[in-house]
């Protein structure tokens, strides 16, 4: 990505001419644009003892990164309106948050300004930070095919195979203001300054093509040791994963099957569920109710009736209503990677607003999903804490190879 193009700097008379004509989002934007392509090398980025190549996830391949990466500390997760109608507009935001996902995942970034009169091109956070295993990952919403019966961008006859809107469960309670979207982009990181510098220069690159519709920050318990995060109720979670870990289990589970467009050969379905948890409901309760909720110890995650956290669990041995038993009783495997998140106090109530980013991959969301919500929404003993308040469902493609931007393969073949 760092060709070395030398981008003429465009002066204050000229930048004043395009707000006239375009307004300064796009002004901006474009400026940002031109200075993509200059970027500062992982070595002038590098300060004593800080190599700000190291801890890279790798971009291409193919798989998107992000999806079956093990889960960093912090994650951002946004959801944007494509508003140009313009299919050469969409292409250059697309290549342009490649681009910069390419440069930022190496650890480098846009160069901070040559031009006074303008704003820099790269907001600056992360000039002394390294990679920190930043991931990014991009999902396309049903409305980016074809929205209120347009096909805006000639790519309706793309639409994969299970995307649509989760449907509406029993115990819902959405807030369409945070669901759903023409674009999804998963951010993660083991640094927030650098997940956030991600976040943030997608939303200044997108400016006068797209608008943020919500983002959602999250966290899990870190740890070195590789265990299983918490939620936060206290309990293990992730743990069932490793039922499919391994590559076979992967094409089993996450990655897209037969019947599906090229584009999503490689790719897979993300559902997003945002789940509020009410903690002091949760706090006031026993042991032994927490953990009949769920079917497993709360120390040690082991399921009911055994000793380790990863021996096989028998669900006749968990309360009927208890949330695992049901997740076993829908006999499908997702692949779960969500994260905490906490939203500051609940003004009605004066309680603190949190719970869980619920987020998975799977490669059929129809067969592997939905049975398994509708089932937990009208059963699970967890309902009692919990509330289901924000919805999507993401189709995102596979990986990429140098020179590609995402979504190529679905407007451009
Ligand atoms: C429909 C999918 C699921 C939603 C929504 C969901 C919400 C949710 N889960 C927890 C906590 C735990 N979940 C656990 C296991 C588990 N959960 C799901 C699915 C959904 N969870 C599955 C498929 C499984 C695995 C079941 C299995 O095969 O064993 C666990 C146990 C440990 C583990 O395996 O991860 C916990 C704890 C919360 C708090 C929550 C919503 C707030
Ligand atoms: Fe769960």
């Amino acid at each position: 990505m760092d060709t070395g193009n030398k981008q003429e700097g465009i002066s204050r008379r000229d930048f004043l001419k395009i707000t006239a004509s375009v307004g300064v989002g796009l002004a901006i934007g474009a400026s940002g644009m031109a200075a993509i392509e200059k970027v500062v090398s992982p070595t002038s980025k590098a300060v004593a003892g800080n190599d700000p190549t190291e801890d890279r996830i790798p971009m291409y391949g193919e798989h998107q990164s992000g999806i079956i990466t093990p889960q960093q500390t912090y994650m951002y997760l946004a959801s944007f309106r494509i508003t140009t109608a313009d299919r050469a507009t969409l292409i250059r935001v697309l290549r342009d948050w490649t681009k910069f996902s390419d440069l930022s995942m190496a650890g480098r970034t846009m160069q901070t300004g040559d031009n006074p009169l303008l704003p820099p091109s790269d907001t600056g956070e992360t000039l002394d930070l390294p990679a920190s295993k930043l991931t990014v990952t991009f999902g396309f919403g049903p409305t980016f095919f074809s929205a209120d019966g347009k096909d805006r961008f000639g790519i309706a006859g793309k639409l994969p195979r299970y995307l649509k809107d989760i449907p509406r469960m029993p115990s819902d309670k959405l807030d369409a203001s945070q669901s759903g979207g023409d674009v999804c982009i998963q951010v993660c990181a083991e640094d927030q300054q650098v997940a956030f510098h991600a976040l943030r220069n997608f939303i200044r690159l997108s400016m006068g093509a797209a608008t943020l519709n919500w983002m959602q920050e999250g966290f899990i318990s870190g740890g070195s040791g590789g265990q299983t995060p918490r939620n936060l109720f206290g309990f293990k979670d992730g743990t069932a994963n490793q039922l499919h870990q391994s590559e076979g289990g992967y094409q089993d589970v996450v990655w897209a099957g037969e019947g599906e467009p090229d584009w999503m050969r490689g790719g897979t379905y993300m559902a997003y569920r945002k789940v509020r948890m009410f903690l002091e409901v949760w706090d006031r309760s026993s042991l032994a109710d927490q953990e009949d909720t769920f079917g497993r110890y709360k120390e040690s995650g082991a399921a009911y009736g055994t000793k380790g956290e990863f021996d096989k669990p028998d669900p006749s041995k968990m309360p009927i209503a208890s949330h695992v038993r049901l997740a076993k009783e829908s006999k499908q495997l997702i692949h779960r990677r969500g994260y905490s998140y906490t939203d500051g106090v609940d003004p009605r109530t004066g309680n603190v607003n949190a719970g869980l980013l619920f987020i998975s991959y799977q490669r059929n969301p129809d067969e592997q999903l939905l049975p398994m919500l509708k089932l937990m929404q009208s059963k699970d003993a967890l309902n009692e804490y919990v509330s289901h308040i924000a919805s999507g469902l993401f189709a995102c493609p596979g990986g990429l190879r140098e020179g590609q931007y995402i979504g190529q393969s679905i407007l451009e073949s």
